[in-house]
């Protein structure tokens, strides 16, 4: 399929689902998945917070849905969900679970047919790289497809004008990503030789950006090499976390755009005053030349988490444990 083929049958898919949005009265979108896919979730829900006065959004672990089963699920709730492959199969419980309470279930996930396609009203198929690969279309990798779900939902029924920023900026990410991929590869070689042998690495960030830090730590940091970790909430880390820090203890801190960065700048201020371990990446850095300035905050995490794989693959290459390496996850029953 050429490129322009790809991005219109994303996008379609999209068109399609902000049609099934206009057709029903939509007050709460549950945001269901696990692991990386729930990480992928956080951006959106702090849009929703901040920009919708009548519809609320909340990130549930797929199980966890289904066993706190909460109230408001019923006929006027959008459940998004997403699974790479579409084969979790708690987040297919999940999704059949969303659909008995009659709520409009949306899944997202690479592959064309899926058990989870199965169970879901509606599909998505986003594109997909693996870590620290430039992705051909960014502007239909996962987050921006889930951002174009959630702008696009506040747009059918609140008017919402973000949706059009949104779709005439995605089209800079590749830009961004190549211009990511080139100048931090060298910073991430380093960092690599710097933090290789640690047994521990603390993330951190807040706002729209705090799902990257939780994916860095579960995903890379503790499923994909095996290395203690914890994503710290930036206002969270003077309530308990800091304690922790010495001039040994190492930190990644997140710095993004959006309205939260204050909390970012503080903890970053206490890490210079007492820290000595830390690697600060910052968005404020990156050329957003082409960008929407009110999407700048919403798209500053989908460039974090690049620069982050970036890193990643070059921790693993500088510690000679491949990212692919498992010891339980798809191999002994869980
Ligand atoms: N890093 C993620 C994990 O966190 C997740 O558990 C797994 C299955 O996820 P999915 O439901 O997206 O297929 O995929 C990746 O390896």
């Amino acid at each position: 399929m050429s490129v322009a083929n790809v991005l219109q049958t994303a996008q379609d898919q999209v068109n399609q689902i902000l049609e099934a949005y206009k057709a029903r009265t939509i007050n709460r979108v549950f945001l269901v998945a696990c692991g990386g896919s729930s990480a992928l979730m956080y951006p959106s829900k702090y849009f929703i917070d901040r920009e919708s006065a009548s519809i609320s959004a909340e990130v549930f672990n797929s199980n966890e849905f289904i066993y706190r089963n909460p109230g408001t699920l019923g006929e006027n709730s959008l459940v998004i969900l997403c699974s790479h492959k579409g084969k979790t199969p708690e987040t297919t419980e999940a999704a059949k679970f969303a659909k008995s309470k009659g709520a409009l279930t949306v899944s997202l996930m690479y592959v064309e047919t899926a058990p989870l396609a199965d169970e879901s009203d509606y599909i998505v198929n986003y594109s997909w790289a693996p870590p620290g690969e430039l992705d051909p279309h960014p502007e239909i990798a996962n987050y921006a497809i889930l951002y174009r779900l959630t702008m696009g939902l506040l747009y059918v029924k609140e008017g919402n004008k973000k949706y059009e920023q949104l779709l005439a900026s995605l089209p800079h990410l590749d830009g961004i990503m190549k211009s990511i991929k080139t100048n931090y590869t060298a910073p991430g070689k380093e960092f690599a030789a710097a933090y290789k042998d640690e047994s521990v690495i603390y993330t951190m960030a807040s706002g729209s950006n705090y799902g990257i830090a939780y994916s860095f730590a579960i995903c890379i940091l503790m499923e994909m090499q095996w290395i203690n970790s914890h994503a710290i909430h930036a206002g969270e880390f003077f309530h308990g976390p800091f304690e922790i820090l010495d001039k040994q203890m190492p930190f990644i801190l997140l710095m993004g755009l959006d309205e939260t960065r204050p909390m970012e700048e503080r903890a970053l201020k206490f890490l210079k005053e007492h820290g000595e371990k830390f690697l600060v990446l910052d968005a404020k850095e990156l050329d957003w030349t082409g960008v929407d300035e009110e999407m700048k905050g919403y798209l500053a995490p989908l460039a974090l988490n690049f620069i982050l794989r970036v890193y990643a693959v070059e921790l693993a290459a500088a510690r000679n444990h491949p990212l692919e390496d498992r010891r339980y996850m798809f191999k002994v029953p869980y």
